[in-house]
């Protein structure tokens, strides 16, 4: 009998949370192109400063990876986020006329201070292992989010490209390849290394639904919990 990959027994042990975001409000209405705008701006600005961090994550994995053939992939995966992701970023601010100071320093929600707070504490681990943790919740549930999405794309760019952006091929592999990575280096961890990983795993995923719920409050729209199942 082979052993359940330990990234998918972590995915298990967050599935109440991980449910409710990958079938949350805000990505409902991203597939039918119906987010409020007063959201969407709210979420990009607050995302691109979830992405800075993220990006100095990465570069931690990067560092602390145990052999060339994995920074390889790393910084290829970084590259894109840097370029098609970053020129998508700048594109959708111009279209919704986000001004520069809430581009480069807006006031950040809790949840994603929190975020950044857990991707510092996954970086200063020092552990690819660790590093991992946090990467893997933030792609994986992106990838599964956005594989749900159905039927033609919105006709906003703002909707489409970002269902499109992790819902790809290369996006794609770069989350198996991910998960691999996870599961090979947590399988040679001892229990409390495990533990440490699935902390930050569980912290991320609750994370990510807190970030979607908080767009729903900060916006001063209603039903914020994003649970109502009905498309
Ligand atoms: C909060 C969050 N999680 C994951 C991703 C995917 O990179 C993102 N852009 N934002």
């Amino acid at each position: 009998m082979t052993e359940t990959p330990f990234s998918t027994r972590l995915r298990q042990a967050s599935a109440a949370d991980w449910d409710a975001a990958i079938s949350h409000r805000f990505v409902r209405e991203l597939s039918a192109g119906t987010v409020p705008q007063a959201v969407m701006r709210h979420y990009l600005v607050q995302d691109y400063q979830f992405i800075d961090r993220f990006v100095a994550l990465l570069g931690a994995a990067i560092a602390t990876a145990d052999s060339y053939a994995a920074r390889l992939r790393l910084a290829q995966f970084l590259a894109m986020i840097v370029s098609d992701e970053n020129t998508y970023f700048v594109r959708a601010f111009d279209a919704l006329g986000i001004p520069a100071a809430e581009r480069a320093a807006p006031v950040l929600d809790p949840t994603v201070r929190a975020f950044q707070a857990l991707m510092g504490e996954a970086a200063e681990s020092r552990s690819y292992a660790g590093a991992l943790s946090v990467l893997v919740v933030a792609e994986w549930l992106y990838l599964s989010w956005a594989e749900r999405h159905q039927g033609p794309l919105p006709p906003d760019f703002v909707h489409a490209e970002w269902i499109t952006l992790h819902d790809n091929p290369f996006f794609r592999d770069v989350v198996g390849w991910l998960r691999g990575e996870l599961d090979r280096t947590g399988a040679t961890l001892n229990a409390a290394g495990q533990a440490r990983c699935e902390s930050l795993f569980q912290r991320a995923v609750a994370l990510e639904r807190g970030f979607f719920d908080s767009l729903y409050a900060v916006a001063g729209e209603p039903g914020g919990t994003g649970t109502v199942s009905a498309v």
